[in-house]
């Protein structure tokens, strides 16, 4: 089965066409007013208004408020929340049950210590995204989207109980090693797929999802 793909960080209809149209399995909008991709949860809505019945609509949180979460739930109706902060297993566990909505925790990875709390989220989330993990002291950096990769051999071969996705500065001359060295079924990319920070390529984005469904074997037809 090719790799799930997402594209995190879409901010115009553009680029929400593009990704689209080359067939990105999730759209991710990002709620986090320091990120140059952040949106105010009207906006989201547009742009993932075309999204529905052919993508899963990915609302990005960090550390969010019960208020904050009810606004966007209410306003974009999204398929995930992925809490990208310092959520706890409780926090997520809380989140999913007042939602309703499907959970992605973000693991941020630098060291093989960073995987030790998957167990304690596993009962309480419905995916994971392991994603890098900025170095102390890396000037502005921010929960994600910082456009780094970690050691992908500390993930080679994960079964975290829940599916799960690779990220961190993957783009479209590395994807394809990244998912054969990790065996990853799902791949989400923000920076690589982006000219300037916080803005989307078209070409970039069809070029990252061309990578990882070319290498897909081929389905045989009658
Ligand atoms: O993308 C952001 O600006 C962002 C801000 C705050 C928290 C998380 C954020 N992004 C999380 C993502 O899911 C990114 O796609 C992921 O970190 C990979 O980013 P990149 O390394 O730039 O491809």
């Amino acid at each position: 089965m090719p790799a799930l793909v997402k594209i995190c960080g879409l901010s115009t209809a553009e680029t929400v066409a593009a990704a689209l149209d080359a067939g990105a399995d999730m759209l991710g909008f990002v709620f986090f007013p320091r990120s140059p991709r952040h949106v105010a949860v009207e906006a989201a809505a547009a742009l993932a208004g075309p999204a529905r019945g052919r993508a899963q609509i990915v609302a990005l949180t960090v550390d969010a408020s019960d208020a904050a979460l009810d606004a966007i739930v209410a306003g974009l109706r999204p398929d995930i929340l992925q809490l990208h902060g310092a959520e706890t297993p409780a926090r997520a566990a809380a989140i999913r049950a007042r939602t309703g909505i499907a959970v992605m925790k973000a693991i941020r990875v630098g060291e093989a210590a960073d995987l030790a709390p998957v167990p304690d989220f596993a009962a309480h989330v419905d995916r994971f995204l392991f994603d890098a993990k900025p170095p102390p002291g890396l000037t502005g950096a921010l929960p994600g989207g910082n456009g780094l990769a970690f050691d992908w051999r500390l993930v080679r071969g994960l079964d975290p109980g829940r599916p799960w996705m690779l990220s961190g500065g993957l783009d479209p001359a590395n994807v394809a090693e990244a998912l054969d060295l990790t065996g990853a079924p799902a791949v989400d990319v923000s920076s690589g797929v982006e000219s300037a920070p916080g803005v989307k390529d078209p070409d970039l984005i069809r070029a990252f999802i061309r990578a990882v469904r070319w290498r897909a074997p081929a389905v045989a037809t009658a």
